[in-house]
C-alpha cells in the first residue's frame, strides 16, 4: 500500500519519506511531505551525507534514469559527476537573508549528464543538458529543482543506449563503410548534429524561455516552472545553415545573433522581434582570414552596433568531416590567418569598422560600448572581453580526463579582461589592451555578466568567475571593477561556482545594486546556491540542495509577472 501511494507521488518506494515537522526538514511542495535534510556541522558529516543522497525524492523513478557508473564516484568533484538522477523538486532551507524584492525564478543552464551507460563523454561541453531553477517566493521561501532537458541527442542516447548525434567532442561511430557514407550525407545536412541545448538560456521579450547551443536545431523551449521541455524553437525564415552563436543579445525588444556562414566564409547578423520565430537580416560580414570563418560562442555589441569577432581560432570543415576529433575538435588555430574584429551598424547593417588586432582566444565578451567626440561623433568601439592570451590550451583544460583530476597543482592557463579598441577613423588596426592587473583576479577570468541596464552602454562592473590559486579550474568569484582596475573575490575552499548572475534591485540607481546569483559545486558531493551582495560582494545568503550538482554554464531571471 505504501508503495502504491508512493508511486502515485511520482518517488520510488525505496526513497525515503518522513512527516516531520522540526526545522531540519523540507517540506515537499506537491504533497505537504518533508524530505529528510541534513544540515553539514562538519565535514565528516557531509562526506556521510553525500553517500544517503540515492535516497533523495524525485519525480522519476530510478528504473527510468540512466545508469550511473564511474562518473557518479564519489571520489570525484560534484562539479565534473554526473547528476544522481533526472529531475527532482523541492523546498531549500536558506541560512541567511534573501532580500524581499527578489521574486522570480533564477534559471541555470548546463550539462548534467556526461555518459551513456558505460560509454564517458570526453569534453566538458559534451554533457546533456540539465536545468536547474531555483524560485525565490515572496515569503522569502526557496523552490528548487533540476531536470533533464529532453532533446532528440538525449532521448536517443537514453533508448538506444549509445551516442546517436555528433557532440562537442564525441561522434557515433558507423558500423560499417554504407553506414559510414549516410553518416557522411547526413552531417552535410546537419541531421547528425546534436541538438543538445546545454549552454545559453534566455528569457524572450516574449516570456518564452529559450536554451541553445551552437547548432541551430540545438534551440528548445522550456517551462521556466516545471522545467518542461516544451518543444524545438523552430526558426521560420529560410536563413538555413547549420550553426550558431550559442550567445545571443537578447532584450525586450528584440533577438540579435551570428550565424556563421560555413560554405562561403562570413557571419550574418541577424534580429528576430518578440513574438516571432522569424530572423531578419541586418548585415552580412565576409572574412577577411580566408577559408573559415573564425568560432563565435558569443559576441557583443553597443547602443548602434554589433561587434562581429573573427578569431584565429576557425572552424574545421576537416574535422567537422571526421568522425575522430582532432587536437581542437572541431576547430583549428590559423595564426596566420590574423584576427579581425568588424563593427556592424544595427540600423543600416553596413560595416561601420573593420580592423586586424591582436590574435585573441575568447568565449565569452562582456560588453561593449561607444566612444564619442564632444560634438557626439562616435571615435571608436570599446568591447571588452574573457580573453585567454590566445592560447587555445584552455580547451583541452577543460577536458573531463584533466578536470577529474585535480592533485593541487596549478593547471589553469592565465586570463585577463581585455579590451579592444575599434578606432572609426579609418584606421586598419584596433588594440587590445589588459584592463586590469590579472593577480587581481588569480589570472583566471570568464564566465562574465553585467547589469543588463548597461548592455552597450558605458559601464564599470562585471561579475565573473575568478582564481584562487593553485587551481585547475576557476573556483572563485570576482566582482571587476574596469574604472579602478581592481577585483574583489570571493571564494570557498573545494568549490567551482557557475557564471555569477547579477540581478539588480527594482528601483536601483546605482550600477551594482542587485544580487548575484551563482551555483556552487563542492569537492565534497555538495552543492548550494549563494547570493552575494552586488555591492560589497559579501555573502547574503545561501541555501543547500540535498544533493551535488555538476558544473553549469549559464543562468538567466526571470522576474515574476
Ligand atoms: C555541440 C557541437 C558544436 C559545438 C559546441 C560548442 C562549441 C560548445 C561550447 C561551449 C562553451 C564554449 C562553453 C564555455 C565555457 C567556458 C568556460 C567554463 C571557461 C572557463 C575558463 O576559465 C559544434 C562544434 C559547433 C558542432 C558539433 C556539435
Ligand atoms: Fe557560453
Amino acid at each position: 500500500m505504501a508503495s502504491l501511494v508512493l508511486s502515485a507521488m511520482g518517488l520510488h518506494p525505496r526513497q525515503s519519506l518522513v512527516k516531520v515537522s522540526n526545522n531540519k526538514s523540507v517540506r515537499n511542495k506537491k504533497e505537504g511531505w518533508y524530505l529528510r535534510k541534513t544540515f553539514f556541522d562538519s565535514k565528516r558529516d557531509r562526506t556521510r551525507d553525500h553517500l544517503m543522497i540515492s535516497n533523495v525524492a524525485s519525480h522519476q523513478s530510478p528504473a527510468s534514469v540512466p545508469e550511473r557508473e564511474s562518473c557518479a564516484d564519489h571520489r570525484n568533484h560534484a562539479a565534473w559527476t554526473s547528476v544522481k538522477q533526472e529531475r527532482w523538486e523541492g523546498e531549500l532551507v536558506v541560512e541567511g537573508e534573501i532580500p524581499s524584492w527578489l521574486n522570480g525564478t533564477y534559471l541555470r543552464n548546463g550539462p548534467g549528464v556526461w555518459h551513456i551507460g558505460e560509454f564517458n563523454f570526453r569534453h566538458l561541453f559534451d554533457g546533456y543538458a540539465m536545468l536547474v531553477k531555483v524560485h525565490f517566493e515572496k515569503n522569502g521561501r526557496l523552490i528548487a529543482g533540476h531536470r533533464q532537458i529532453e532533446t532528440e541527442a538525449y532521448k536517443a542516447a537514453k533508448k538506444n543506449k549509445k551516442l546517436c548525434y555528433r557532440e562537442f567532442s564525441v561522434s557515433p561511430k558507423p558500423d560499417n563503410f554504407l553506414a559510414y557514407v549516410g553518416e557522411l550525407a547526413k552531417l552535410f545536412s546537419g541531421a547528425s548534429l546534436t541538438d543538445n541545448a546545454n549552454n545559453g538560456i534566455y528569457k524572450l521579450g516574449d516570456g518564452r524561455i529559450i536554451c541553445l547551443t551552437e547548432t541551430q536545431k540545438g534551440s528548445v523551449i522550456v517551462d521556466s516552472d516545471t522545467l518542461d521541455t516544451l518543444g524545438k524553437f523552430e526558426y521560420s525564415d529560410p536563413l538555413g545553415g547549420f550553426i550558431q552563436s550559442s550567445h545571443p543579445i537578447v532584450t525586450d525588444d528584440e533577438f540579435l545573433t551570428l550565424l556563421p556562414d560555413l560554405l562561403n566564409p562570413g557571419y550574418l547578423v541577424v534580429r528576430m522581434e518578440p513574438g516571432t520565430n522569424e530572423r531578419k537580416v541586418i548585415g552580412r560580414v565576409n572574412c577577411r582570414g580566408g577559408s573559415a570563418p573564425g568560432w563565435v560562442h558569443s559576441f557583443t555589441m553597443t547602443e548602434h552596433y554589433v561587434v562581429v569577432p573573427e578569431m584565429p581560432l576557425r572552424y574545421s570543415l576537416q574535422s567537422l568531416l571526421k568522425a575522430e576529433p582532432s587536437a581542437l575538435y572541431q576547430f583549428e588555430w590559423r595564426p596566420e590567418r590574423k584576427a579581425f574584429l568588424h563593427v556592424v551598424c544595427k540600423a543600416s547593417g553596413k560595416i561601420a569598422a573593420s580592423v586586424e588586432v591582436p590574435l585573441y582566444m575568447v568565449f565569452h565578451f562582456i560588453n561593449a560600448y561607444e566612444e564619442k567626440d564632444k560634438d557626439g561623433r562616435v571615435t571608436a568601439v570599446i568591447a571588452d572581453c574573457c580573453e585567454h592570451n590566445a592560447d587555445t590550451t584552455i580547451i583541452e583544460t577543460l577536458s573531463l580526463k584533466n578536470l577529474r583530476s585535480f592533485h593541487g597543482q596549478d593547471v589553469l592557463p592565465d586570463a585577463r579582461v581585455g579590451r579592444f579598441t575599434i578606432p572609426f577613423d579609418g584606421s586598419q588596426f584596433g588594440k587590445l589592451e589588459t584592463v586590469m592587473d590579472p593577480e587581481e583576479h588569480g589570472r583566471g577570468v570568464d564566465m562574465c555578466s553585467i547589469n543588463p541596464a548597461y548592455l552597450g552602454k558605458k559601464y564599470r562592473y562585471a561579475y565573473a568567475i575568478g582564481a584562487k590559486r593553485p587551481c585547475n579550474f576557476p573556483n572563485s568569484l570576482t566582482k571587476l571593477d574596469l574604472v579602478k582596475q581592481k577585483a574583489k573575490n570571493w571564494c570557498e575552499e573545494g568549490i567551482v561556482p557557475s557564471e555569477p548572475l547579477f540581478v539588480a534591485r527594482p528601483g536601483a540607481t546605482e550600477e551594482d545594486d542587485g544580487v548575484v546569483i551563482s551555483m556552487i559545486s563542492e569537492k565534497n558531493g555538495g552543492a548550494y546556491v549563494v547570493l552575494l551582495d552586488g555591492s560589497t560582494f559579501e555573502e547574503i545568503a545561501r541555501a543547500r540542495f540535498p544533493f551535488g550538482l555538476p558544473y553549469g554554464f549559464h543562468g538567466c531571471w526571470v522576474p515574476e509577472n
